[in-house]
């Protein structure tokens, strides 16, 4: 095959995809910890999956840069399960760094590529109706409705929305949402073909005598059981979580990916190479 040939049969490759994912609803979870990677290179390839007829929906995470600014003004992080514990104070500085420049840095990289795209946080037209999760948690929210029809009305104006994960109870109390939580009620309420979770690891990782091993697949009960083994801890524990209850809400397809690797979203959309951890509902498995 001659080098032409060989770009010519990517694209060939690329083809059935498109067809069978043109109109179709995709939510990517870009994780914080994903962001050390390359940056511009993600977002080209979001414009990518928009420019072949999907829709994509945009959430991010943050979490590392949060970590970071609460260093820096000397406030401690503290987790339980994966959550960050959330005082009045923790929360500006979340919503800062979240809604603030994270968000506003994804926009600003959309826009210098040419598409039109709308950073807003769960609390715009109240897109994340939330309740407090748990009391010792603080102001962590749970999800509890998701505004689709705003969302919808974005998408079909050809914007891509870009939502960072702060949501608002009925008393106009923000809270510090969990991103892939938000991402997985989002993609649940809007039945997305997609939910794509782009992480810094490879999948759902596995500790056997021969190292760690990517799982190609999991089953809610295979998730389970790797709690219990405390396999699954720390930031991985709501990624599971979202999978399931996006699952379980409408989203067809649910995967773990690494996006540090150079278009690791272009390749699981478009290639019949399977990369990374595809979640498995109740449904299908
Ligand atoms: N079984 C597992 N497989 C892969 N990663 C795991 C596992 N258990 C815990 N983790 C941790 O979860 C992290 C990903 O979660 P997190 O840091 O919150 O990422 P993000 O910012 O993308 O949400 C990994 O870097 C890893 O340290
Ligand atoms: C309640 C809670 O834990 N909120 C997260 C929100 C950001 C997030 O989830 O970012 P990543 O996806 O990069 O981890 C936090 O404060 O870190």
């Amino acid at each position: 095959m001659t080098e032409f040939t060989a770009k010519a049969s990517v694209l060939i490759e690329a083809l059935p995809y498109i067809q069978r994912f043109a109109g179709k609803t995709m939510v990517i979870k870009y994780g914080g910890s994903a962001m050390g990677g390359p940056f511009e290179q993600v977002i080209l390839d979001i414009i990518w999956l928009k420019q072949a007829g999907i829709r994509p929906v945009v959430v991010h995470g943050g979490g590392k840069e949060i970590t970071g600014l609460l260093n820096r003004l000397q406030i401690e992080s503290q987790f339980v399960d994966g959550l960050r514990v959330t005082d009045a104070e923790t929360m500006n500085v979340a919503e800062m760094v979240l809604g603030g420049s994270i968000n506003k840095r994804i926009a600003a990289t959309f826009y210098k590529n040419g598409v039109a795209a709308v950073g807003l946080t769960g609390v715009d037209g109240g897109l994340l109706k939330v309740r407090q999760k748990r009391e010792e948690l603080g102001l962590v929210g749970e999800v509890v409705s998701v505004n689709s029809s705003f969302l919808t009305q974005l998408l079909d104006a050809g914007v891509v929305p870009i939502i960072a994960p702060i949501g608002v109870d009925e008393n106009g109390v923000r809270y510090n949402v969990n991103a892939d939580s938000a991402a997985g009620a989002i993609a649940g309420a809007l039945h997305a073909e997609k939910l794509v979770l782009l992480t810094d690891v490879p999948g759902i990782l596995r500790n056997t005598p021969n190292g760690k091993q990517v799982l190609n697949q999991i089953t809610p009960e295979g998730i389970q059981l790797l709690i219990e083994e405390g396999q699954i801890t720390g930031g991985m524990v709501p990624k599971v979580e979202a999978c399931l209850q996006a699952l379980a809400a409408g989203a067809k397809h649910v995967h773990i990916l690494n996006g540090e690797e150079p278009h690791a979203l272009l390749l699981e959309v478009f290639t019949d190479q399977g990369i990374g951890t595809m979640v498995i509902g109740e449904e299908t498995a």
